[in-house]
């Protein structure tokens, strides 16, 4: 069995930049969890970017259970398998819709449910993310950053995705509403069996949501591993120049 989803020597460039410079790395079948590290610039984004065929890679390949995604025509089932989740919840929510038009919005893009059973999928969905049927009938402007990003996340499992491909989830949210936020995401991981590519600056979150992290220095992967090893015991220099950077790793803060 191929694994589930397989970048091999993936290059990205803009103009003269080289954003992603021959970067492997692959995501078993969920739960589980890759954490994608490394300083602003590095080429995170652009990694997860190519995934979800945002970018076209300039070099290398991507295989979702051995198809060759950047070849596929019909996009709709892979762009259904692979959901992303940004920092941005402001943005990513037009200000105009209420909530449940907003989710049964996906639902119909991708022509999940009968209209009549719309409803209630919607308020499943809220009640999944720790959300009740009553914030659908609300604007974005009327819930908290921390449930705006709950409603991100109902958006993104409304298509029952396989892989959620997490950009900075946690970063715009303040300390105690991040723990609830990691709290969901950690049960989520289990119970919907999602594979995670989590990009974060956090390592505390990584720390948590990932088996395996992969460092990124200037477009290419300088390390990868157990978290654990990663973290605690890097191999690369850059990678501990990295973790002693941060100051909210546990082992620090304790
Ligand atoms: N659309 C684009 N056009 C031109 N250059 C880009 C574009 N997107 C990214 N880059 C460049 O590619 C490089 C990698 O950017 P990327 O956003 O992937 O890094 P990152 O590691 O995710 O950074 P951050 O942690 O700040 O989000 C940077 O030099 C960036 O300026």
């Amino acid at each position: 069995m191929p694994p589930m989803l397989e970048a091999t020597d993936l290059s990205v460039r803009f103009g003269s930049t080289v954003a992603v410079d021959g970067v492997s790395l692959t995501l078993p079948d969920g739960p589980s969890g890759l954490g994608l590290i490394g300083e602003s610039g590095s080429g995170k984004s652009t990694v997860g970017r190519a995934l979800l065929r945002l970018v076209r890679p300039t070099g290398g390949s991507v295989r979702f259970d051995g198809e060759d995604v950047l070849a596929m025509r019909q996009l709709r089932p892979y762009r259904q398998a692979v959901q992303v989740v940004l920092q941005d919840t402001e943005g990513a929510l037009s200000p105009r819709m209420r909530i449940g038009a907003a989710i049964a919005e996906v639902l119909r893009t991708h022509r999940l449910v009968p209209r009549a059973a719309e409803r209630d999928r919607v308020v499943e969905l809220l009640t999944d993310v720790g959300l009740a049927a009553e914030h659908a009938e609300r604007y974005p402007h009327q819930l908290s950053g921390g449930q705006r990003q709950r409603v991100a996340i109902a958006r993104a499992l409304a298509v029952r995705p396989r892989v959620l491909i997490l950009d900075e989830p946690t970063s715009a949210l303040d300390v105690t509403v991040q723990a609830r936020v990691l709290d969901l995401f950690e049960r989520l991981r289990e119970e919907h069996r999602l594979a995670y590519l989590l990009i974060s600056h956090d390592l505390a979150v990584v720390e948590r949501l990932c088996e395996r992290t992969a460092v990124m220095y200037r477009g290419r992967i300088v390390e990868e591993g157990p978290t654990e090893q990663v973290l605690h015991d890097p191999r690369n220099d850059y990678t501990r120049t990295l973790r002693d950077a941060v100051p909210r790793l546990p082992e620090a803060a304790g």
